[in-house]
């Protein structure tokens, strides 16, 4: 049984979505969803998923092995959707090449510090950029600077707003996310 966590900070379409497509998947088990913000709508579709769910603080995340420990018990591989904190060194080290994030850009542009959400679909509008994508890459210790596993880009027109952005960004999450993880855990 190859077993995932996944680590999200907000709405959680993601996460679902992940659950959702692993759940026909007999040698696949979503085994928690964790979030460090307690009121993070993620929790609530964990819920409904029949997920096991946990909320960690950032001081924990940081500070404590709990976090480490319970992961390496219930995790072979982590996924981060929509998560918005630095996964720390010690987590990195002890699982090599088994950390996946998404970013709702097309890395290595409009990544790094602050650029996460809505913050990335302002910068891509406020440039004027003629497309944009998604990006789904290993997790190393810096923000978005992993090696790149999967990029799958949208156009758009100077009439998309950053909302229009954020929904063609979407659109594009949902179809691809699962099918790359899958490609990863059973290569
Ligand atoms: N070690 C790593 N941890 C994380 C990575 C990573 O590549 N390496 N990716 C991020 C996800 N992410 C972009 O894909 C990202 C998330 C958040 C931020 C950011 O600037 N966060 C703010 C705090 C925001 C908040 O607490 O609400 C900050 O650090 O000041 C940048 C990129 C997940 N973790
Ligand atoms: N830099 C990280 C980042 O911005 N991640 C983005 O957060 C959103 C989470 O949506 P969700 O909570 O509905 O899955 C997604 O668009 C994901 O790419």
């Amino acid at each position: 049984m190859i077993k995932i966590a996944i680590l999200a900070s907000g709405s959680g379409s993601n996460a679902e979505n992940i659950a959702q497509y692993f759940s026909t998947h007999k040698n696949v088990k979503i085994t928690y969803i964790l979030s460090n913000k307690k009121d993070a709508f993620v929790l609530e579709r964990a819920k409904k998923l029949g997920i096991k769910s946990k909320v960690f603080s950032n001081k924990e995340m940081k500070e404590q092995v709990d976090l480490l420990n319970l992961l390496k018990v219930e995790a072979d591989f982590i996924i981060l959707a929509g998560f918005l904190l630095k996964v720390p060194e010690n987590i990195i080290k002890a699982f090599p090449d088994k950390i996946i994030n998404i970013h709702p850009a097309l890395l290595p542009n409009y990544g790094g510090k602050g650029m996460y959400g809505m913050h990335v679909h302002r910068a891509v509008k406020e440039n004027n950029e003629k497309e944009t994508g998604i990006t789904i890459h290993y997790v190393n210790e810096n923000y978005d600077e992993g090696a790149i596993i999967f990029q799958a880009s949208t156009a758009l027109t100077s009439e998309d707003t950053a909302e229009d952005i954020a929904a063609k960004i979407h659109l594009l999450e949902q179809e691809h996310f699962p099918k790359v993880i899958d490609g990863v855990i059973n290569k």
